[in-house]
C-alpha cells in the first residue's frame, strides 16, 4: 500500500475545546479483562483504533461475544481458565501492548496453544521481556530467534514469582500480573522506576485484593475476576499530548482539551513542559497518590508561550515514554539545550524512536543528536519544515503534523495514515482547531 502523504501548513493560531480520543492502554485492558471475566461488561468509550481493534478482534477469537453498540459495547468474557482454543494464529498487528499483555492470559490455558505475529515493525520488537518471567512461572514459550514474534505460548500449570523488572516497562508488569492471577500463591513485581498503573487499578475494581508498596505489587492466584458494571474509559493523554504540544508552539493558541487522564504515572510530559515554561492548567493527580479503583479525569487549559530547554532525568522517562517525540519537538522551539537520559526503551517502540525523531526534525531544520540512551537537542527558536517520514510509527506520524503547524514553511508527511493506530481523527480534530477567519 502507497504511504499517505499529508501537508501540514504552518497556522496562526489554534483556539478551541477538543475532547482527545480514549486511551488506548486503558481500552486494551478493558477488553482483555473483560474477556477474562466471569460476568459481562459493559465498556463505554473504548478506543476505535487499528491497535484496539486488534485486541478486539483476538478477543473474539478466543471465545468473547462482543456486542457494539454505538455508544458502548457489552463484553462477554469466557472467564480466567477457558479460552477457546483459537483458530489459526492471533494477529495482534501493530500493537505491543497487545503482543506483551495477552500472553499472561493464554498462558493460564491448560493443554492448549496459541500462536502470536504482527506487521512488520511487531516482528522487530522484543518478546523475550514476557518470556523470561513467564518461564520462571513455568510457561512453554517458543519464539522466534528466542526474541521475537511470531512466538507460541503454551498454556500450563504456573507459580508465583518475585521478579525485579531490568526495565521499567508497564507492558511487561501487567502480562506477570495478569499471569499472577491463575499462578499458585502469591506473585510480586518489583519495578525500578514507576510505570503507567492502569492493571493494578483495573484488577482493584474487579475486587482483586493489589498491593502496592515501595515500588512492588503483589497480587494473589484468584478463583475467578468479576469486574464492575461498567468501564468508562476516559481520554488519552498520550493523544492529548499532541493537541498541548500543538498548542504551546502556535503562537496565540489556548486550547482546551477535555475529560483527559489525569493519572501521574502518565503525566510527566505535562510536567516537564511546565518545566520548560508551558503554561498548562490543569488539575493532575498527585505523586504518591493511594492506588484506588478507576482512574482520575480532568480538564487541561493550554496556552502557547516561551520555552526553555531542560534535562529529562531516567526516573521521568517511563512517565512520559510515549510523548518523547514531542519533548523533542518542544526542545527545538526552545531556548537552550534540552537532554533527555536513560531512554534506551525507544528504540524498541514502532519505530527505534532515538533514530527516527533525530533525524526526521533534523530534516525539518532541528539541531538534535542521538545518544546511545535518548538525544540532545539545541533550540534554535523554531524549526524551518520539509519533509519527515512516519515509518510507519503513529506518534512520528503526528509529531510531524505538529511540526508543521508551528514551523515556518510547513511539514509534508509521508506515511500520515500510521496516524490510525491510536487516532484516526487526528488530521480532522486539529483542523477543528483553526479559527475560521
Ligand atoms: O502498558 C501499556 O499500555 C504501554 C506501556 C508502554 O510500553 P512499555 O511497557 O514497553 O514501556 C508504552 O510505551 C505503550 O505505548 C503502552
Ligand atoms: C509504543 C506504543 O504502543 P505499543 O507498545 O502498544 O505498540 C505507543 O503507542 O507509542
Amino acid at each position: 500500500m502507497t504511504p499517505t502523504t499529508v501537508r501540514f501548513d504552518p497556522v496562526r493560531r489554534l483556539r478551541g475545546e477538543l475532547t482527545p480520543p480514549a486511551d488506548k492502554s486503558i481500552s486494551h485492558r478493558a477488553a482483555l479483562l473483560g474477556t477474562m471475566a466471569s460476568e459481562p461488561v459493559r465498556v463505554r468509550n473504548y478506543l476505535d483504533a487499528a491497535d484496539t481493534n486488534s485486541t478486539l478482534a483476538a478477543m473474539r477469537q478466543l471465545g468473547a461475544l462482543i456486542d457494539t453498540q454505538p455508544d458502548h459495547m457489552v463484553i462477554r468474557g469466557t472467564g480466567l481458565r477457558e479460552a477457546a482454543p483459537a483458530e489459526g494464529t492471533i494477529d495482534v498487528g501493530n500493537a505491543g501492548t497487545l503482543m506483551r499483555l495477552l500472553p499472561g492470559w493464554l498462558a493460564a490455558q491448560e493443554g492448549r496453544a496459541y500462536t502470536l505475529d504482527g506487521d512488520a515493525s511487531i516482528r522487530k520488537r522484543p518478546v523475550d521481556r514476557i518470556a523470561v518471567p513467564l518461564r520462571r512461572m513455568g510457561v512453554h514459550i517458543e519464539a522466534t530467534d528466542e526474541r521475537f514474534p511470531p512466538f507460541i505460548v503454551h498454556g500450563g500449570r504456573m507459580t508465583g514469582i518475585d521478579y525485579t523488572l531490568p526495565v521499567a516497562s508497564a507492558q511487561v508488569k501487567s502480562c506477570i500480573l495478569i499471569a499472577a492471577l491463575t499462578a499458585n500463591g502469591e506473585t510480586t513485581v518489583r519495578e525500578p522506576e514507576p510505570s503507567r498503573d492502569h492493571t493494578e487499578r483495573m484488577l482493584l475494581s474487579a475486587g482483586v485484593p493489589v498491593h502496592r508498596a515501595d515500588g512492588a505489587v503483589t497480587v494473589l492466584n484468584q478463583d475467578e475476576l468479576v469486574l464492575g458494571e461498567e468501564i468508562v474509559v476516559p481520554a488519552d493523554l498520550s493523544s492529548a499530548a499532541f493537541a498541548m504540544a500543538a498548542g504551546i508552539l502556535v503562537p496565540k493558541s489556548r486550547l482546551l482539551l477535555r475529560g483527559v487522564n489525569t493519572n501521574w504515572t502518565r503525566t510527566g510530559f505535562v510536567r516537564i513542559a511546565q518545566r520548560m515554561g508551558a503554561i498548562i492548567i490543569g488539575d493532575l493527580e498527585e505523586h504518591g497518590a493511594p492506588l484506588t479503583a478507576g482512574e482520575p479525569i480532568g480538564d487541561l487549559d493550554v496556552t502557547a508561550g516561551p520555552l526553555v530547554g531542560t534535562t529529562v532525568e531516567p526516573w521521568e522517562v517511563p512517565l512520559a515514554i510515549d510523548e518523547l517525540p514531542l519533548v523533542a519537538l518542544l526542545a527545538c522551539f526552545a531556548e537552550g539545550e534540552t537532554v533527555v537520559r536513560g531512554a534506551a526503551e525507544l528504540k524498541v517502540k514502532e519505530s527505534d524512536r532515538i533514530q527516527t525523531v533525530v533525524d526526521g526534525l533534523n530534516a525539518l531544520g532541528g539541531q538534535l543528536e542521538a545518544t546511545d540512551d535518548g538525544f540532545v537537542v539545541t533550540g534554535t527558536g523554531g524549526l524551518r519544515g520539509g519533509t519527515i517520514h512516519s515509518h510507519g510509527d503513529h506518534r512520528l506520524a503526528m509529531l510531524g503534523a505538529v511540526a508543521g503547524m508551528a514551523s515556518k514553511e510547513g511539514v509534508e508527511v509521508v506515511g500520515m495514515d500510521a496516524a490510525d493506530v491510536s487516532y484516526p481523527g487526528f488530521a480532522d480534530d486539529m483542523a477543528a482547531l483553526l479559527p475560521s477567519s
